[in-house]
């Protein structure tokens, strides 16, 4: 038995950046993971397996809507189902031999099996107990459950049966608008289901921009998503390969029943603490099963820290990665720091929808001065040249000093046009310091720079 400096427990983005990281500053770590592989929810069955699901159906649009209009004639490519969920399980099998090549590397310990903390300092795999000075705990998130709905993950299921349904289903139910419900949404609508969401909020997406919520919304529609929006819904009754979901109407508390083959739960996400032993340590959770910490990562017990979903804050895997290096420098007598407030947010839909800092909406509540300078992809001759024209860059810049509060992007690249403004943020810039930036020319960056021209004498091409 090792003694070690820390002991992570999860092997997610939180887990395995926080080892890594431990590992570069100098101290002797071991992360333990009951999963067969390393990577957590991410790797295995979230942001990776999503995005190739979403790639290669994208594809599949692609080839049906725009090839045509290019002068690229011939028959759609058909869906080969088990070909490209074994693409996608390839894609995860990659990424998660990547992680156990990286700890190999940095001389990571990975302890199998599932971790619990018996005391402070101490770490029991099966029938181990191993020795840290630190303890990690960055065990993430399971999804949340629905009263009246009992997931079987293969009539009824999470996101994670919905990464390997045996067949793309002619009828689809989605509960719940948010990021999961969309982008997977959208991976079986392009395949060829019929998908209605079902939402209990009147607006998508909550927490987005106002503008960006009903732009998403309509270009969704566009692409034939169905929405039931206000929809409380009551139960779902699974048969053996059908089901029925009932749903109430809140603003007439009508009660309606949609069919569906396969029905995804995607209400929201929730800490995953489950065979830890917290409540034996004393280690204090949030009403909404959170640990909390202080502003060191540290939870109400020495020695015990705590990251990632498994935490406070938006459930996003760049955050969990931000607050595992951070926590590693903290235990190597560094100052770690993460900026909560320049935390991007991503949905990888078509088109990408992105956003950081303030809303409009937030900054109304706040009662602070700002100005808007938006501009729309139609005036970017990158963007009209592949069909995507549709959406537009909103910078949000403080009404005196002209610095960037906030951004909301909704158009081609948007994930990735949004880390201009993040560094910008980061360095305290002004709209007009992005708007003084040479930006190349023709590049979807530039939708950003007139964005930041619009929040001065005005954009160029709008
Ligand atoms: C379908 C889907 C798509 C997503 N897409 C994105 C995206 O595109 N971008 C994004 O930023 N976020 C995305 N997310 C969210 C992202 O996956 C999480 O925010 C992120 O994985 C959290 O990282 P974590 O390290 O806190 O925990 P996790 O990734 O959940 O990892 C925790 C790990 O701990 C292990 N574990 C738990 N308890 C124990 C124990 N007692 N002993 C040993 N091991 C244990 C688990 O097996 C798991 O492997 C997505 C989530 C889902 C479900
Ligand atoms: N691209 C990404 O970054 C990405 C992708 C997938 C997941 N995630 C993360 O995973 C987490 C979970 O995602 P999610 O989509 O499950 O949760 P979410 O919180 O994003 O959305 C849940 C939605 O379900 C609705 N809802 C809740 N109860 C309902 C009910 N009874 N009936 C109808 N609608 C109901 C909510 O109003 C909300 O719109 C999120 O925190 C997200 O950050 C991120």
């Amino acid at each position: 038995m090792a003694q070690y400096d820390v002991i992570i427990i999860g092997s997610g983005p939180g887990g395995y950046v926080s080892a890594i990281r431990c590992a570069q500053l100098g101290l002797k770590t071991a992360c333990v993971e009951g999963r067969e592989t390393l990577g957590g929810t991410c790797l295995n069955v979230g942001c990776i397996p999503s995005k190739a699901l979403l790639h290669a159906s994208h594809m599949l649009h692609e080839a049906e809507h725009n090839f045509a209009k290019m002068g690229l004639k011939g028959k759609s490519p058909s869906v080969d189902w088990k070909q490209m969920l074994a693409y996608k399980d390839d894609v995860i099998g990659q990424n998660t031999k990547g992680i156990e090549f990286l700890f190999k590397k940095n001389k990571v310990d990975w302890l199998k099996g599932w971790g619990s903390i018996p005391e402070a300092g101490k770490v029991k795999v099966g029938d181990v107990v191993h020795e840290a000075k630190n303890i990690i705990i960055a065990t993430g998130s399971e999804s949340s459950s629905l009263p009246g709905v009992e997931v079987d993950e293969k009539v009824v299921v999470t996101s994670t049966g919905a990464l390997e349904l045996g067949k793309v289903p002619k009828k689809m139910v989605v509960i719940g608008a948010g990021v999961i419900g969309l982008e997977l949404g959208s991976v079986y609508s392009r395949l060829g289901s019929e998908v209605t969401v079902v939402e209990f909020l009147d607006a998508i997406t909550p927490g987005m921009d106002g503008e960006v919520q009903k732009t998403f919304q309509r270009m969704l529609k566009k692409q034939g998503l169905k929405f039931v929006m206000g929809a409380a819904v009551q139960s779902v009754e699974a048969m053996k390969t059908k089901a029925k979901v009932h749903y109430k109407l809140r603003k007439n508390d009508t009660d309606t029943t949609l069919d569906a083959d396969v029905v995804l739960v995607a209400t929201g996400r929730k800490p995953y603490t489950d065979g830890l032993g917290l409540e034996g340590l004393g280690v204090t959770l949030s009403k909404r099963g959170q640990i909390e910490t202080d502003d060191h990562w540290q939870t109400s017990v020495k020695g015990i820290y705590a990251i990632g979903d498994a935490i406070d804050g938006p459930m996003l895997a760049h955050k969990a990665e931000d607050e595992g290096m951070a926590c590693a420098e903290v235990l190597a007598g560094k100052h770690g720091h993460v900026n909560y407030g320049v935390i991007p947010g991503v949905i990888y839909t078509h088109p990408e929808v992105s956003n950081v800092g303030a809303t409009e909406e937030s900054l109304k509540e706040q009662g602070r001065k700002y100005k808007v300078g938006k501009f729309s992809f139609m005036g970017n001759g990158r963007a009209k040249a592949v069909f995507a024209g549709d959406g537009f860059v909103k910078i949000l810049a403080d009404a005196e000093t002209d610095r960037i509060l906030g951004a909301h992007i909704i158009g081609p690249a948007a994930g990735d046009l949004i880390h201009e403004i993040c560094v910008a943020m980061e360095f305290g810039a002004s709209a007009q310091d992005l708007a003084l930036t040479c930006h190349a020319h023709p590049t979807y960056s530039e939708a950003v720079r007139e964005a930041a021209l619009a929040c001065g004498d005005g954009a160029i091409h709008a």
